[in-house]
């Protein structure tokens, strides 16, 4: 996909179908139930903030639809594709070419500028955004020489997730991406993720515990005890700017 692309077009009306997913780990008598039967459809493009007590089960299911592990029992589709029988072969294929992930903790190379860590996944990627295009999408146009440890802890979650997006990913996973945040410091890497999501149509999945930030959404996800409890399309979306915790 070139940048001159309309990437909001597309090319199936939903990017993820689940249907009874189930994820049980370990067996017998220790066996933990993590996903109960999870159904749920989401459209293309979508911010959706998933929100759920600590426990429920979104952390096993983001990883479901990243392809980072498959159901126990279930089915889930992406764009159509059937994720949840996939080998290890095509997952990795999938994940490299249509997931970026960003995790709560920034996991950048401490010896490499802003630059040189988003650089470590355009090198290898197919249509990449340039490190300063991906760096100037979260507002980082002045930090491309920065090393980690010359940023501060939201300047660093934005060049996470610059170099989660610079592939041009079909879908953004976050895993409580301001959860080591201050309020004023969440809200510009939320401004981030909201830019991203504009410019780029990548679905966008957020998890939270943090309710105030489901505002923000398009579609908010409430998991409880491995299944979804409700599914609410947001009428009054808010600007990360105008919400506040
Ligand atoms: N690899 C694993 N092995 C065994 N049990 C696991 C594993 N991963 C998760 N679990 C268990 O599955 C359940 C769901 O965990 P999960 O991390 O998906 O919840 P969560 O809603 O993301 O929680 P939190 O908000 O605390 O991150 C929990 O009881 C957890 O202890």
């Amino acid at each position: 996909m070139t940048g001159s692309e309309d990437k909001r077009a597309p090319p199936h009306p939903l990017c993820f179908r689940a249907r009874g997913v189930t994820r049980v780990y370990g067996a017998g008598a220790a066996a933990v139930h993590a996903l109960r039967g999870v159904d749920l459809d989401l459209p293309d493009g979508e911010l959706v903030v998933v929100l759920g007590a600590s426990g429920s089960g979104k952390s096993t299911f983001l990883n479901i639809l990243g392809g980072l592990d498959i159901p126990t029992e279930g089915e889930v589709l992406f764009r159509g594709e059937d994720i949840s029988r996939a080998n290890q072969h095509q997952l990795t294929e999938y994940r490299r070419r249509h997931i970026g992930f960003v995790f709560q903790f920034y996991n950048l190379m401490p010896s490499l500028t802003a630059r040189e860590n988003v650089a470590l996944v355009t090198e290898i990627a197919e249509a990449p955004l340039s490190p300063e295009q991906a760096l100037a999408m979260v507002g980082l146009e002045n930090r491309l020489d920065h090393f980690p440890a010359q940023l501060s802890g939201g300047e660093q979650q934005r060049v996470a997730i610059a170099r989660a997006v610079a592939k041009q990913p079909s879908v953004l996973l976050c895993d409580e991406p301001t959860g080591a945040l201050d309020s004023a410091t969440g809200i510009l890497v939320l401004e981030a993720l909201k830019t991203v999501n504009d410019t780029l149509g990548a679905t966008t999945l957020l998890i939270t515990h943090n309710a105030a930030i489901a505002a923000i959404a398009d579609r908010v996800v409430i998991f409880a005890d491995g299944r979804v409890r409700e599914v609410r399309e947001n009428a009054d979306k808010r600007a990360p700017g105008e919400i506040s915790w």
